[in-house]
């Protein structure tokens, strides 16, 4: 069970000032804009409440999201809101959740438009249903990988990655296709790197199960903060637990700035986890930033080679030691400390919170007050992170081939610069109409898997693979010109069954024949009408917003 913010509702808040928020008024029947009838609410998270709503017009569903009125008079707060809208809008992908219109409420709010999504939220399927086999974690993760990667690209990093911010729908078939929520905290870029903060000085956001160690000290993030927020996902996707639990978020945040996870397979010894995929794992959650994956694209590369003979990912043993908050950590305060401005958000399920004085109960006072003050933001966790070149195996389980060990690294010399560059690999997702194993054209080297995990390309082709599936006929296809992110689908005919009497409800079993189907013609399926569609929108509130 991820501890989140309001998993720890029963703490004491984190200020006794800390205004005690209404509930906002039910707005059901409401008509916003003309056009948007607000239904039923669907729930109510840190800044607004959500409704299920109809367009009166073209009577399509979707959902509303409110401003609570209690932050409507608050610029800062206003823009935050509409910076979700404008985040997810501005990244435009398929499985980032598609927003529509602005507008305001008649009582003032302000308000968004979204697709109105119809599954759950990751962690209610964690809570049923994992561990989850490679396969499916794989596939979940694939997609919020290409989400935050497509976000990455635009300058945007999520900062608040969770289980209930990946919303699990049904699409084309697929009942795992999943939709990132809630860039509420997303912060945008600036072209030098640096943030437009939209928190107040000081102050920290996230939810603790996630968070970066440098997000939990108060660092300035990057994108790296998402893959290490991802690496957790991914621990409880496969483990079916979160790394790391404690009574209250101070123990949270303590234990990912200075405590190893454990290893998934420690985390649940009664699975099966590859080394590969616990690699993988930590690797995306080593606490030294530069350690991790450096994007998402590295990340769904290595998710990619799990099972194939590509190099081993590397995991460099970190070491840290607890800062005793001297000048060596943090350099000195030279003025009065003035902490930093609570948030009045109030602390909800998983929701933006601020954990300034927390940090400073962990830090010994001194953090908080250096965060305020102009202190170096990126002042390393530990300066005594070992250098590559000093690792050491971890992790590698005693009957692993070698080829799969997790090996230390090795100095890698630059290509000479007369080799022309390799051509890039290119993910193409193949879609079955049953899981399928993909494999060379002699059917001896897997490649990977059917669906969104997708499979590596190298080169303009024509590629000539072999799909196998149980009780399934190999299927020879050829793939022409394969380009990154096509979607080409298959269907694999079921083996006949030897008596020929088929029943409907029984796979059929192998006629053993011997005889393979010709090469299949490779079809993209039709576009999903309503993914990716990028809204030029207008911001009416970009005054409000300041
Ligand atoms: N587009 C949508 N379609 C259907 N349900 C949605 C949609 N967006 C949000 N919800 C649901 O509405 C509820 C509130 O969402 P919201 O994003 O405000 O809350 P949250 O994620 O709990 O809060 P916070 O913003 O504090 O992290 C959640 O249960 C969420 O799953």
């Amino acid at each position: 069970m991820p501890t989140s913010a309001s998993a720890m509702s029963a703490d004491p808040p984190l200020d006794p000032l800390l205004p005690v928020i209404p509930p906002a008024p039910d707005l059901t029947g409401t008509l916003l804009l003309d056009r948007y009838c607000l239904l039923r609410k669907l729930g109510v998270g840190g800044m607004g409440t959500v409704y299920e709503a109809e367009h009166v017009t073209i009577k399509k569903r979707c959902a509303i999201k409110i401003l609570n009125p209690e932050f409507a008079h608050r610029s800062e707060l206003v823009e935050r809101f509409l910076q979700e809208a404008r985040a997810a809008s501005m990244i435009g992908h398929e499985n980032v959740v598609e927003i529509t219109d602005f507008g305001a409420t008649p009582t003032g709010s302000v308000f968004f438009v979204m697709e109105m999504l119809v599954g759950e939220d990751l962690s209610e399927t964690i809570k049923r249903s994992a561990p989850l086999p490679w396969s499916r974690a794989a596939t979940i993760t694939m997609q919020i990988c290409r989400a935050l990667q497509s976000a990455h690209e635009k300058g945007i990093i999520h900062r608040d990655m969770k289980p209930e911010n990946c919303f699990r729908i049904e699409r084309s078939g697929n009942p795992d296709f999943i939709k990132v929520l809630d860039f509420g905290i997303a912060k945008l870029t600036g072209e030098d790197g640096s943030s437009g903060r939209l928190t107040s000085t000081g102050m920290i956001f996230g939810t603790p199960t996630y968070m970066s160690p440098e997000q939990a000290q108060g660092m300035r993030v990057d994108h790296r903060a998402d893959v290490y927020a991802v690496g957790v996902i991914l621990y409880e996707l496969v483990t079916g637990k979160v790394p790391f639990t404690a009574d209250n978020f101070m123990g949270i945040l303590t234990k990912h700035m200075f405590e190893d996870p454990p290893s998934p397979s420690e985390a649940a010894p009664e699975t099966v986890i590859l080394p590969e995929v616990e690699a993988l794992i930590l690797k995306a959650m080593q606490k030294d930033r530069g350690l991790r994956f450096q994007s998402m694209r590295e990340l769904m590369d290595a998710i990619q080679d799990v099972g194939t003979d590509a190099a081993p990912v590397i995991v460099v043993p970190e070491r840290r030691s607890r800062p005793n908050t001297g000048p060596t950590q943090f350099r000195p305060r030279t003025a009065p400390i003035n902490l930093p401005t609570v948030e009045t958000v109030a602390p909800r399920r998983g929701g933006v919170f601020g954990v300034a004085l927390a940090i400073a109960a962990i830090l010994g006072g001194a953090a908080v007050a250096l965060y305020g003050l102009g202190g170096d933001p990126d002042q390393p966790v530990a300066k005594d992170t070992p250098t590559p070149t000093q690792a050491v195996v971890v992790a590698a389980p005693p009957e692993a081939p070698p080829t799969k060990a997790i090996e230390a690294p090795t100095k890698v010399e630059p290509p000479a610069e007369v080799d022309p560059p390799a051509p890039a690999p290119v993910r193409v997702v193949l879609t079955t109409n049953t899981p399928a194993e993909v494999f060379d054209a002699a059917g001896t080297q897997r490649l990977g898997m059917s669906g969104d995990v997708g499979v590596a390309l190298t080169g303009a082709g024509p590629h000539k693979l072999l799909l196998r599936a149980a009780q399934h006929e190999d299927l020879a296809i050829e793939v022409k010109d394969p380009t990154e992110g096509q979607r080409l689908e298959f269907t694999l005919k079921p083996k006949a069954k030897k008596s020929g009497v088929a029943k409907v409800t029984k796979p059929p079993k192998d006629p053993g024949d011997g005889k393979k189907p010709p090469a299949e013609t490779a079809t993209p399926p039709a576009e999903n009408p309503g993914s990716g569609t990028k809204f030029g929108l207008k911001d009416p509130f970009k005054k409000i917003g300041g």
